[in-house]
C-alpha cells in the first residue's frame, strides 16, 4: 500500500495526516517537515504495551537522526488519563529539559494521545505535539486537537483545543492490536459513517468480514475516509461553536458509562457503541427518525464485534445524572446527538428526561 495523505484545513495551523505502512521509519523525515527541528529535546509519550513493541524502534531512527527524545512510559489503559499522571509526565518534561522548542510525540491509542496531547498543551504555556496513533481508534483520536484527562465525576473534563503539527500513522502497528481494541476502533469508524455517509455505512457493512481480519488494502481505506469525515468537520468548526458537537454522537451515553465504571469495565469504543443504540432508539421514540434504524444502527456494530445492550448493573437514574455534565449540557439542558437516517445526524435541544429514562430502563428489562 502507497502512502496516502490528507490535510486538517486550519490556515496557518493546517497540518497533514500521513498514512501508511512502516511509517515509523520516516518520522524523522516527516518532523523535519513538520517544522520540528532536532535542536531541543523532544519527550516520547508511550504506554507500557506500546512500549515494548514500538519504543525503541522510534528512539533508533530518531537518534540516527540527531534527535534527542527520552521517553516517559506510562500505564495502559483509560486510567491513566487522570491528574496524576499529568503531573507525572509534567515532572518527566522538566527533567528532560524540555524548552519552548521541544515538541512531544504521542506513540499510542488514544489515551496517550489525549494525555500527551494536553501535557503539550499546557507545558510553558504550550509546545508542539506529533500524533503517532497506533490504534484503530486512534484514527479519531489523533485528529482535531481536543486534548484531555477524565475527572472521576466526568469524562474529558479537563482538557484544551490543541492540534497536533502532523499526524503520522503506521498502519503496520494496527497488526498487534488485541481484538477487543480493533473492535473498539470500528465502533468510531462506524460513527464517522453514521454522522456523515450512508455509501460509507454500506461498504463496511458488506466487507465487514475482511475489514475484521485487517485486509490491509480495505483498512486503509476505513482509516482514510474516516479521517476525512473527520477533518472535514474539525477544519469547519475546531472548537465545537456547533457543527463538531455532530461527532459526540453516541458520547453523551457512553461517557457517562464509562465514569459511571471507573474508566475500567468498558473501553471507549464499546461504551459509545452502546451509546449509539441508544442514540438512535430514543431518535425513533421521538419521531426524529424512522423505525428500522435501531436495529440497522445494533446490526451494524455487532457485525464488528461490538456490545449493543445495556451495561450490566448501572441503574439509568445515576446514568442519567452524569450525562448531565457533559460539555454539550448548558444551563442544565441536555442536547443529544441523534440520527435522522443513516448518514445524517443533528444536535437535538430540550428532550423530554423522562423520555431518555423511560428507553434506557427498557434496556436494563431487555
Ligand atoms: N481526542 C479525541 O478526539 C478522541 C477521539 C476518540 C477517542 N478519544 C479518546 O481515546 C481514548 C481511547 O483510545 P484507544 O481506544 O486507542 O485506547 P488506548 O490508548 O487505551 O489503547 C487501547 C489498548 O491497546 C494497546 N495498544 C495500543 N496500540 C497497540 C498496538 N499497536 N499493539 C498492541 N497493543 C496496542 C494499549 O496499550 C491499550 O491497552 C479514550 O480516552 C477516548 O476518550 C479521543
Ligand atoms: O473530536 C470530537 O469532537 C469528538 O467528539 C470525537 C469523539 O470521538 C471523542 O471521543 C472526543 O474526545 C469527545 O469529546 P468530548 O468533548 O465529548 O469530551
Ligand atoms: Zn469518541
Amino acid at each position: 500500500m502507497s502512502t496516502q495523505s490528507l490535510t486538517v484545513e486550519l490556515g496557518e495551523r493546517s497540518y497533514p495526516i500521513v498514512i501508511g505502512n512502516g511509517l515509523l521509519q520516516q518520522v524523522p523525515n516527516l518532523l523535519q517537515e513538520a517544522g520540528i527541528s532536532s535542536s531541543s529535546n523532544l519527550l516520547i509519550v508511550t504506554d507500557e504495551h506500546v512500549a515494548v513493541r514500538y519504543l525503541s524502534l522510534l528512539r533508533d531512527v530518531l537518534r540516527a537522526a540527531g534527535y534527542k527524545a527520552s521517553a516517559s512510559v506510562i500505564a495502559a489503559g483509560e486510567q491513566s488519563k487522570s491528574l496524576a499522571v499529568y503531573e507525572r509526565i509534567m515532572t518527566e518534561a522538566i527533567e528532560a529539559g524540555l524548552d519552548r522548542k521541544s515538541a512531544i510525540l504521542a506513540l499510542g491509542g488514544g489515551v496517550v494521545g489525549d494525555l500527551a496531547g494536553f501535557v503539550a498543551a499546557t507545558y510553558m504555556r504550550g509546545i508542539d505535539f506529533v500524533q503517532l496513533p497506533t490504534t484503530l481508534l486512534a484514527h479519531d483520536s489523533s485528529v482535531g486537537g481536543k486534548v484531555a484527562i477524565n475527572h472521576p465525576l466526568g469524562k474529558n473534563l479537563i482538557g484544551a483545543f490543541h492540534q497536533p503539527r502532523v499526524v503520522i500513522y503506521d498502519t503496520a502497528a494496527l497488526q498487534t492490536l488485541p481484538k477487543r481494541e480493533v473492535a473498539a476502533g470500528f465502533a468510531e469508524v462506524v460513527k464517522h459513517g453514521l454522522i456523515a455517509d450512508e455509501s460509507f455505512v454500506d461498504w463496511l457493512e458488506v466487507n465487514a468480514q475482511e475489514l475484521w481480519e485487517l485486509d490491509s488494502e480495505l483498512l486503509a481505506k476505513a482509516i482514510q475516509r474516516g479521517c476525512a469525515v473527520k477533518a472535514e468537520i474539525v477544519s469547519e468548526d475546531e472548537t465545537e461553536q456547533g457543527k463538531r458537537a455532530l461527532l459526540n454522537l453516541g458520547h453523551t451515553f457512553g461517557h457517562a458509562f464509562e465514569a459511571l465504571s471507573q474508566y475500567s469495565a468498558l473501553n471507549h469504543g464499546e461504551a459509545i457503541a452502546i451509546g449509539m443504540c441508544l442514540a438512535a432508539k430514543v431518535a425513533e421514540r421521538i419521531g426524529f427518525a424512522e423505525k428500522g434504524i435501531y436495529e440497522r444502527t445494533k446490526e451494524i456494530l455487532r457485525l464488528y464485534h461490538l456490545p449493543t445492550s445495556w451495561p450490566g448493573e448501572l441503574a439509568p437514574e445515576a446514568v442519567l445524572d452524569v450525562m448531565k455534565r457533559d460539555k454539550k449540557t448548558i444551563g442544565g439542558k441536555l442536547n443529544l446527538v441523534l440520527p435522522s437516517a443513516i448518514g445524517q445526524v443533528e444536535v437535538v435541544k430540550d428532550i423530554d428526561e423522562h423520555l431518555i429514562l423511560d428507553v434506557m430502563r427498557e434496556e436494563v428489562e431487555a
